[in-house]
């Protein structure tokens, strides 16, 4: 009686979510566990690939003819039982393969390609040290090397906790590693030592003790300090008269912060104790309830989420906390640990590979009991989840924009369901589809409307840029900032001034003739970077010198257009010479912890204006900071996507949110080409519920989200034509499979229509029910596949948060 396992395999050709069946080889029977990876032949050639094992079958009458599983890639599962089903909805929700929605949610380290290494863990047997191990303590984990044989004493091994497989990160030369002491010599040879040493020699006698009692270890220095309570100078003397060894000793990656220092709970204001209340009533009641928690700028929303998640702690549950990749700055990350020290795990896309496997690894052995991290923490192997958080829910970062295109707070729902743990989703601008389901009554609202300082919102000013440039020459800055600016300086408060735009600007143009300088290969304008003096495209990364006349009309007078935060600076260090600024933006955060470095100097008061993109609008609490000043509210406006209105809402009230948080007063000046406009108007009173009124009537009135809801379905190919003309036929074949009521937008070129010598051509399918949608989109995924061999991408986006 034969045991079988239906295996996903990984087959980029042809792939497919139906699981294959596989023969488990009778020396691992009962030992193939779901969630585990393999080694499969596949194919007619029985070319070897991996494959996850989801499902065992016991199964009497099998065919002769099925394939075995060759080995496996790990003696362990690297999916637990929930997220193998997650897995299994993901796909069909987003369109994607198992497989790809496998491995995202597996740290990179684990991709198949990695080295794998066997390492013993406690002691074993001699004949088993020489036979698997060959004598050694760490060998190259090869698993097309391995018989079943071998495989069944591996995995008797590791149930037993006596090997464990390891990865190589790309970077091993770099994992961190500390000096670590280890024994040299035997118990009897230390004894013989210690009858030798004078009798006033008490460091190094007990030095002699210390190391006696570590015997065949390594221990951190730093460690040995503390439990032998030597000096450090002593292990060296020791290293010199031969009596130990120092070696390197790996330590966590971990990002952790030095501050040890563990803050106090706040006492709660009135709203802030009813929220709490509510959250934690749910969470001490399993219930999968999704709670929109609403409030305004600087009123205390974070204190919320750690007090509901100390609930969970305490109830023995875990937690995730999932932040934007942006505001998930040190000072946010600081806050948590000092709250829940060491039984918190960070994951963001700042940490090395090796940084996010070990951090990863911790929650998998249940070592970190808080998750706190970006999108994709959302996949944290935690078990037994009490609370899900998700912090600045309105963001579109939370959206992934490849495959799989999942938006986090979709999976953030299905684990809350499934550990039945209530879900915080927390803004001060709440995404219109978010604000649209409280109002429904499907998610529960929770209101904080006051500021913790007790203070109002900041006064918000609006200077329209449009008689400015009448009355002055052309520059960054009205007159009022400038004053606003100034005024600050002289008392010694701090401001903050965003720039919506990267690069010292954005594009040039001929003042003669209008020609624009764009990217051979994709279908944009080039960006000019002072630091390279060069034209950049921030598509596929094509680089050219400036030009010093127009290439089309040869005039000299082809100049930048538009701003960029090299520019700004440059003119603010000339308009106030005193005033010191710091930059932020994707040049100057670039380097690893600069971003960081940028915000601890402004936080120290070491520069009075921190200049930036949108990435300095969000999340940060300086005390200090009375003045924000938005150069261009108007970037984002004019691109052809409905929620432009909706995110430039959001970007002007998070960055207005930015001044007089603690007992200052603040104020923010917005400039603005477009001073009439509602999105506008509305951030400076910062009106969300005006807002929101308005804002779901006009969409409405245009059948888009959260009316209606979107897929979009994208071709693209290197020929123009055959990308209209594959996309045509995409689109005149699911008309016939979707309701009459749904509707179809395009085919049309998409705005950018060519990057990186593609074509690109897009549909939108609008629906409000549609039963078939779901199966006929599926099925177009499964077939468009052969596709790929004549040059063709095809690609689904539900829901998607750009229309481009
Ligand atoms: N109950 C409380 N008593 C005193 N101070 C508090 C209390 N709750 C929060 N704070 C402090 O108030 C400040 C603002 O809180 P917090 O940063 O949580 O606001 P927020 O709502 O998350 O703001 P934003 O959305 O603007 O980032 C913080 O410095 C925080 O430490
Ligand atoms: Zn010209
Ligand atoms: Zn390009």
């Amino acid at each position: 009686m034969a045991q079988m396992a239906q295996i996903i395999v990984d087959v980029p050709t042809m792939q497919t979510n139906q699981p294959y069946t596989y023969r488990i080889p009778d020396e691992l029977t009962d030992q193939i566990k779901p969630g585990m990876r393999v080694v499969v032949p596949f194919g007619r050639g029985s070319r070897k690939v991996q494959g996850f094992v989801v499902g065992l079958d016991e199964q009497v009458d099998f065919d002769g003819t099925l394939k075995s599983i060759d080995s496996l890639l790990e003696l362990h599962p690297v999916l637990n039982e929930e997220l193998l089903q997650l897995a299994q909805w993901l796909a069909k929700k987003t369109f994607a393969f198992q497989i790809t929605c496998m491995f995202t949610m597996l740290p990179n380290v684990m991709r198949s390609k990695t080295k794998r290494f066997l390492h013993l863990i406690d002691e074993v047997d001699e004949q088993t040290l020489f036979d698997l191990f060959n004598g050694q303590n760490e060998i190259l984990f090869e698993p097309d090397q391995l018989d079943a044989k071998t495989l069944s004493q591996l995995l008797k091994l590791k149930r037993e906790g006596k090997v464990e497989v390891t990865y190589q990160v790309a970077n091993r030369a770099k994992a961190k590693t500390m000096l670590g002491i280890t024994p040299k010599l035997s118990f009897e040879q230390y004894e013989e030592i210690r009858a030798t040493l004078p009798h006033n020699a008490h460091s190094q006698n007990k030095l002699l003790s210390y190391l006696q009692s570590i015997l065949n270890t390594t221990v951190k220095i730093a460690d040995a300090e503390q439990q032998s309570d030597l000096k450090a100078n002593i292990f060296t003397t020791g290293e010199h008269k031969g009596w130990l060894t120092k070696d390197p000793v790996e330590v966590y990656r971990s990002p952790s912060s030095k501050d040890k220092t563990r803050d106090h709970p706040f006492e709660l204001n009135h709203h802030q104790a009813i929220a709490v209340e509510k959250i934690s009533h749910a969470v001490n009641n399993d219930q999968a309830e999704t709670f929109l928690l609403e409030g305004v700028t600087g009123s205390g929303k974070t204190e919320v989420y750690l007090q509901s998640i100390a609930q969970a702690l305490n109830k023995g549950k875990t937690a995730i906390m999932l932040v934007p990749e942006i505001s998930l700055t040190p000072q946010m990350v600081t806050r948590v640990k000092q709250r829940f020290g060491s039984a918190v795990a960070v994951l963001h896309s700042g940490l090395s590979n090796g940084e996010k496997y070990d951090e990863w690894r911790r929650i998998e052995k249940g070592e970190a009991q808080v998750v706190v991290g970006a999108r994709s923490a959302v996949f944290a192997p935690l078990k037994n989840i009490g609370l899900i958080i998700m912090d600045e829910e309105h963001e579109t970062s939370y959206k992934q924009d490849e495959t799989p295109r999942y938006h986090a707070r979709d999976v953030a729902l299905w684990r809350s369901k499934y550990h039945g743990a209530p879900l915080v989703l927390g803004s001060a601008t709440p995404s219109l589809e978010s604000r649209a389901r409280a109002q429904k009554g499907v998610y529960q609202q929770l209101l904080l409307p006051d500021r913790i300082n007790e203070q109002p919102l900041p006064i918000v000013s609006v200077v329209d840029m449009r008689k400015e440039l009448r009355q002055h020459a052309e520059s960054n800055f009205s007159t009022d900032l400038l004053d606003a600016l100034n005024d600050r300086l002289a008392r010694g408060e701090q401001s903050i001034l965003m720039l919506n735009r990267r690069g010292y600007s954005s594009f040039i143009m001929c003042r003669d003739c209008g020609f624009v300088l764009k990217c051979p290969n994709c279908d944009i304008s080039l960006t000019l970077h002072m630091d390279t003096h060069t034209m950049k495209c921030h598509y596929c990364g094509h680089e050219e010198p400036i030009p010093r006349q127009c290439p089309n009309c040869h005039s000299a007078k082809i100049r930048y257009y538009g701003t960029g935060t090299q520019k700004v600076q440059a003119e603010l260090e000339q308009k106030i010479p005193a005033a010191n600024v710091l930059r932020m933006d994707v040049d100057t955060t670039r380097r690893k912890g600069m971003h960081e470095k940028i915000l601890k100097q402004f936080g120290n008061h070491e520069a009075d204006i921190l200049l930036g993109t949108q990435m300095i609008a969000k999340g940060l609490d300086f005390p200090d900071v009375t003045l924000v000043g938005v150069l261009n509210a108007d970037t984002g406006l004019g691109l052809p996507d409905f929620r432009a209105s909706e995110h430039t809402f959001q970007l002007l009230t998070q960055v207005s949110g930015r001044a007089g948080r603690a007992d200052k007063k603040g104020e923010v000046i917005v400039q603005t080409f477009n001073p009439d406009h509602y999105a506008i108007k509305l951030a400076q009173t910062q009106n969300f519920e005006k807002f929101f009124k308005l804002e779901m009537d006009l969409r409405h009135r245009g059948g888009y989200p959260p009316y209606y809801y979107t897929v979009q379905v994208m071709t693209s190919h290197e020929k123009e034509a055959q990308a209209a003309k594959k996309m045509l036929a995409i689109t005149n074949w699911l008309r016939k499979r979707i309701a009459p009521d749904s509707i179809i937008l395009g085919p049309t070129p998409q705005a950018i229509a060519r990057v990186n010598r593609r074509y690109y051509y897009q549909i939108v399918i609008k629906y409000k029910q549609d039963q078939n949608i779901q199966s006929a989109l599926t099925e177009m995924m499964q077939s468009v596949q052969k596709l790929s061999g004549q040059g063709f991408q095809i690609s689904i986006d539900a829901e998607p948060q750009h229309f481009m």
